[in-house]
């Protein structure tokens, strides 16, 4: 197979042509030219070297000495829109490289067969990597997150049986089910009787924060309080986050000296994960001597949340190597999980909700939906009202589960990944990756790719995830699309070990606030993506709630509106927010 060389075919001519310019002008202005005269020259020859590399490559401009940055910074505010426009003039990889001996380089890839090769067929040359874990390096420790090769295998395991395990699936959902009725349901009711707007993206954080934690750490944190309180552990994490994140847009010498010198975002972050690993610390020896009181007593530990669960499957312990997992596995497991199931159903949530009030047509299918489930509960029974639904009734939700995959498809909750190249490699296209490159496949990209979802990929259709495209209204059973076209939860090996989790959450949480309110986006509400790693929305997401009358039930909602009498105002292409 020939290997596609990122410099076109006259590139050694043009390289050539450069280096003349570059002697000529140099040369000049030993003999004669003012400051101004050389200036002038090397800014002529930083143009012309740009405009060579424009004319080499199909990808974006990369200039001399800064690389891809001032195109990066010129892009801050749509850098993914950018990045898509990008891949498709470029067919779907491109090449770029960073400032000059600040070892970036790589290519940004929307192509799934390329994304497969990454992530599935020649996984092992494609890790995390050290790059990822140098920056993460203070508040994750090895966890899962940020390990690769034997203390990745090891957390993966751990991970997997225990979360995948019957008893954390059903303890899990309790989790989910209380918080909605005790905590999420009356802060809403609150705001319908208030009448006054509230941030829904702001409270769908503070419930996945306090339920990731419960499910996790078996302990209430607090976020979604009436008061909507700050807590310090969330702060902490928040700010560590961002933090961390910082080392990845400031060359390494600046954050490395600033480390060094203890100040600035280096100290914050010092603070804020301190305060992280104390807390999991803390929790971490309470449970340990609430498993060793019971232990001793010969009793079963009755915990059910994660930590709790791989403490009782190492058989407990003091951590020093006697028991399965040391208290610094336990430890960094945790945060690790804890940061990976925070903020991204929350956002993912967020946009739906914001597709949804879009979409009336699709709004009206899942009231539909959950109408059809009301109606078989038994007439007599106790929960034959309940907006809390069942793990079985939710599964039963099709339209629902389409819906949610689809806002998910155009605004994933992490937009972007990137893997590092061991060794040199050649992708299945032919483009060729050096050592040390990193692979960066944009998801968001893969969501607007005509040549992946077709010419209708901006508009929000769950009927595309439904077999036979959900003709006719009733459940059809669910599109299973490939994870490499689909890598919102990543794909192969390292795929999300939450995805279960996170579908049953976002569903029931969905489900049981579309039950009881009306939820209307504040007119003129600006909605934009936040450019992070995760996709909030830029301006969170103001709606009120009405609570549906008493009298009126999802399947009157139904059938007042009308599948097919409710057209939807607008498409996603005009109504996005490009
Ligand atoms: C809509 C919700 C979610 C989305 C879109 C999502 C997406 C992802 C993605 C893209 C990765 C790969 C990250 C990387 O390796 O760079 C990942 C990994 C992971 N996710 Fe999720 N996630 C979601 C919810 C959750 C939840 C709720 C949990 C916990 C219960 C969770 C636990 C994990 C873990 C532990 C990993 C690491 C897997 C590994 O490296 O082997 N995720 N997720």
């Amino acid at each position: 197979m020939a290997v596609k060389s990122v410099a076109g075919a006259s590139g050694g001519a043009v390289v050539a042509a450069a280096a003349k310019a570059l002697a000529a002008g140099w040369a000049a202005a030993r003999e004669h030219v003012g400051a101004v005269d050389l200036a002038v020259a090397l800014l002529g020859l930083f143009v012309f070297g740009a405009a060579v590399q424009r004319i080499r490559s199909k990808g974006p401009m990369l200039w001399p000495v800064l690389g891809i940055i001032p195109t990066v910074f010129f892009h801050l505010n749509d850098i993914y829109e950018w990045a898509t426009a990008v891949a498709v003039s470029a067919g779907g990889t491109f090449p770029f490289r960073g400032m000059w001996f600040g070892n970036c380089h790589g290519v940004i890839t929307v192509d799934p067969a390329t994304v497969e090769h990454v992530l599935r067929t020649r996984f092992a040359n494609y890790p995390k990597g050290a790059y990822f874990r140098e920056r993460f390096g203070e508040l994750l420790g090895d966890g899962i997150f940020n390990a690769d090769d034997q203390a990745w295998r090891e957390q993966r395991r751990a991970a997997t049986s225990e979360i995948h395990s019957a008893r954390f699936a059903a303890y899990s959902a309790v989790t989910v089910a209380d918080l909605v009725r005790r905590k999420l349901l009356p802060i809403l009711s609150a705001a319908a009787a208030g009448g006054h707007p509230v941030d829904l993206q702001e409270l769908l954080l503070r419930f996945t924060f306090d339920n990731i934690c419960a499910a996790g750490f078996g302990v209430d944190l607090g976020c979604l309080a009436p008061s909507l309180p700050e807590v310090p552990f969330a702060r902490a994490l928040e700010d560590a986050t961002e933090l961390s994140l910082f080392r990845f847009i400031v060359p390494p010498f600046v954050w490395k000296l600033m480390r060094l010198l203890d100040v600035g975002t280096e100290r914050r972050l010092k603070v804020a994960v301190r305060l992280v690993h104390k807390f999991a610390e803390k929790t971490l020896a309470d449970r340990r001597a609430e498993f060793e009181a019971v232990a001793g007593g010969g009793n079963f530990f009755h915990r059910s949340d994660l930590l709790s669960r791989l403490i009782d499957a190492g058989g407990g312990g003091d951590g020093n190597g006697a028991t399965t997992y040391s208290n610094k596995f336990l430890k960094d497991f945790c945060i690790s999980f804890i940061l990976a199931g925070r903020d991204t159903t929350s956002v993912a949530l967020a946009w739906f909700f914001w597709l949804l009030s879009e979409h009336p047509r699709v709004e009206s299918r899942v009231l539909h939906e959950i109408a059809g489930i009301i109606k078989n509960r038994a007439k007599q029974s106790s929960t034959h009202n309940d907006v809390v639904f069942s793990v079985e009734e939710v599964k039963k939700m099709e339209y629902l589960h389409a819906a949610i995959s689809e806002a998910m498809r155009l605004y994933p909750p992490v937009p972007v990944d990137f893997k590092e190249a061991l060794e040199d490699d050649v992708f299945p296209d032919g483009t060729a990756v050096r050592k040390g490159g990193r692979v960066i496949y944009s998801i968001y990209s893969m969501g607007r790719m005509e040549s992946i979802w077709g010419a209708d990929c901006r508009e929000f259709k769950p009927e595309r995830w439904m077999k036979g495209g959900g003709e006719g209204g009733g459940t059809v059973g669910l599109v299973a699309e490939s994870q490499f076209k689909y890598a919102v939860f990543n794909a192969g090996p390292r795929v999300c070990v939450g995805k279960r989790f996170a579908y049953m959450q976002m569903k029931m949480v969905a489900a049981a606030i579309l039950t009881r309110f009306r939820v209307a986006v504040v007119a003129g509400h600006p909605v934009a993506p936040k450019m992070t790693t995760t996709l909030y929305m830029k301006h969170g997401l103001r709606v009120t709630f009405a609570e549906r009358e008493q009298e009126e039930n999802v399947q009157e909602a139904y059938f007042m509106e009308g599948p097919n009498k409710l057209k939807d105002e607008h498409s996603m292409s005009s109504n996005s927010f490009t």
